[in-house]
């Protein structure tokens, strides 16, 4: 059969059974006659099936070839594949090439515990030629569903032509364009490639500037004394669970900064918007449908189960939620709140309304959940190191009377660390993907400029980057805030910083070696939002409360799905004054 009759059977744009079937059968008639024979008396039904079958067998056959070509290429340049764990000979090796590496132990996947089994795979122990300091590349092929390669970069170099030098090369893959558009919408800033993402962001950024997030601050410290309030009501020896918490109160604050909204969230029922809202998201928990979503994005992830219903059912009244959130504030020309802003700056009408649509979706997804699991970590842990929170509280005493005096409270060094420290060690982002784009050729430290295959995955490890004991000194697995008082945050020509990592007994740390928030264009947009929140929250909370904690440290539980987020953040609150 020719390459261009296989590439349309394989058009995944036809997705119905019977078109399928009709597509399939012509062009197997045609190249395969001993097709029409063996199927022409079976029942429709069967024949269908067997279509669709021979379709998947295809795809499957197809896409391991294309595979096995891109692994070879790199092999051929030097690149190094993930060493492996799990016995070889089960099943013969087929749940291998079935599920790639997936069950692999790597930090950035699901379970991430803190444990050594899931230390990143950076070090030496992992990968095939890792462990030579001298010429490590820190680049390495590992390989997911169906034998396909995912090339994991840690190697600064490298990374700084993916995200900044040469970022609209490397688009957003499919699969991550279709799990995350569902929590902010198809054509919000998170999923867009190319000149529309130019676009769009160019229309945004003036909303994250200071000038307009600074009025935001008496509406987030409203929040927090609400949810102080709730707080109050629960006796010291409970615990409570701050990973649903958090959640409640960073979803009232954007609701009411970012949308003009009550989300009323800290209420036992909150509004029937925002039980459409948590319905939509649970539906996208690690369910049989979200797997499939992983594999065929755009094919079988559509198809018609019944979690697929309820996100739809709940993304229909969220949509249109947000419409009248945005007639609202047409109407409020002098307003505050981001959507405010956002209107503002779309004067032009550069965005379409349900580009604007998309775009507030995208500040409830990107913004909401990110925060507060990074919220519940750093109560969490300022509970269980009682002496960095003493100290924490100190500062606090010391350098600020009132918390709306955001300029001071941005300026304090234990806050800043405890905030940078938390981020470090637990990511919300723990991973991203990235495909590399036509005739890419990339640089490396020491395997030289790299040719990359068009379509190629490439995973950045977030938070094994964090985690690599090279760049954070033999302690990187401890949380210890400490460490950020000698600490240098390098912006320029850190690329070459690998061989000199303490000058004048200072660590130097390059762009590349921290990203909670990634760099470049397509960093995050909400970073100094995100602080903002975080240095009130937390400075509002550890002044009010004494935290303490039963859990043990090294004991969270982090369940990760599209961002990665503590499942047992549970603290005891003692009123101060
Ligand atoms: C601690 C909190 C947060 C963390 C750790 C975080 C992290 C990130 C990361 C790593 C990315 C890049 C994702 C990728 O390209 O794969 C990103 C993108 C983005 N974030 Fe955040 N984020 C946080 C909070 C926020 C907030 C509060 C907002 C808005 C209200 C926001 C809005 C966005 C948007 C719109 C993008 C897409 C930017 C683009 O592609 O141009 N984020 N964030």
């Amino acid at each position: 059969m020719g390459g261009n009759q296989l590439s349309l059977a394989l058009d995944p744009a036809v997705t119905t059974a019977h078109a399928l079937h009709a597509h399939a059968a012509a062009i197997f008639a045609k190249h395969a006659p001993w097709y029409q024979d063996a199927f022409r008396d079976l029942p429709k039904g069967h024949a269908i099936a067997a279509s669709l079958i021979a379709i998947a067998v295809l795809r499957i056959a197809n896409k391991s070839v294309q595979s096995a070509r891109a692994v070879r290429k790199l092999r051929a340049q030097g690149v190094p594949e993930q060493k492996l764990h799990h016995p070889q000979w089960w099943l013969l090796g087929l749940h291998r090439y079935l599920l790639g590496h997936i069950l692999e132990p790597e930090p950035s996947m699901a379970t991430a515990h803190r444990s050594e089994q899931q230390t990143p795979l950076l070090h030496g122990k992992d990968v095939d030629g890792w462990n030579c300091a001298d010429q490590a590349p820190r680049i390495y092929v590992a390989r997911t569903f169906f034998g396909a390669p995912s090339l994991v970069v840690a190697d600064p170099k490298t990374l700084h032509a993916i995200m900044s030098a040469h970022s609209y090369s490397f688009i957003k893959p499919d699969t991550s364009i279709v799990l995350i558009g569902m929590v902010t919408g198809d054509l919000g800033m998170v999923t867009i490639n190319g000149d529309v993402h130019k676009r769009h962001r160019r229309i945004v950024n003036p909303l994250f500037n200071m000038k307009t997030l600074m009025p935001l601050v008496p509406a987030i410290l409203a929040s927090l004394d609400e949810f102080c309030a709730l707080l109050d009501t629960a006796p010291a020896s409970t615990p409570l669970p701050f990973h649903e918490l958090g959640g409640q109160l960073t979803l009232n604050v954007i609701g009411r900064t970012g949308m003009n909204y009550e989300f009323n969230a800290l209420a036992l029922d909150g509004t029937p918007i925002t039980r459409a809202y948590h319905d939509m998201l649970d539906s996208i928990k690690f369910t049989p449908w979200f797997l499939l979503c992983l594999l065929y994005p755009k094919t079988l992830g559509r198809g018609p189960t019944a979690a697929r219903r309820r996100f739809l059912k709940g993304h229909r009244v969220m949509t249109s939620a947000i419409k009248d959130m945005l007639a609202r504030a047409r109407a409020e020309p002098n307003g505050t709140a981001l959507i405010h802003e956002l209107i503002r700056q779309n004067a032009g009408d550069a965005l379409s309304e349900h580009e604007l649509v998309c775009e507030i979706q995208t500040f409830l997804g990107a913004g909401h959940e990110t925060t507060s699991s990074t919220l519940a970590m750093a109560m969490l842990l300022l509970a269980q190191f009682p002496d960095v929170q003493d100290e924490l509280v100190q500062e606090l005493d010391q350098a600020v009377a009132d918390l709306d005096d955001y300029d001071t409270l941005s300026k304090l060094p234990r806050l800043t660390s405890v905030i940078n420290e938390t981020l470090r060690l637990f990511p919300p982002a723990n991973l991203t993907f990235r495909e590399a784009g036509a005739n890419v050729k990339v640089p490396t430290t020491v395997l030289g400029p790299l040719a990359l295959q068009k379509g190629l995955e490439i995973e950045i490890p977030i938070r094994a980057i964090h985690m690599d004991t090279s760049i954070w000194g033999p302690d990187a697995k401890e949380w210890n805030p400490r460490r950020w008082d000698s600490i240098d945050l390098v912006q320029s020509g850190s690329s070459d910083l690998a061989a000199n990592r303490i000058v004048n007994g200072r660590r130097q740390i390059g762009p590349y070696d921290y990203l909670p928030f990634l760099v470049g264009p397509r960093g995050c947009i909400g970073r100094q939002f995100a602080v903002m929140e975080l240095r009130l929250f937390i400075a509002g909370l550890v002044r009010r409360y004494k935290l303490a904690t039963d859990l043990p440290v090294g004991g969270e539980e982090l369940h990760v799905a599209i961002t990665m987020r503590p499942t047992n953040a549970w603290v005891r609150v003692e009123r101060r004054v």
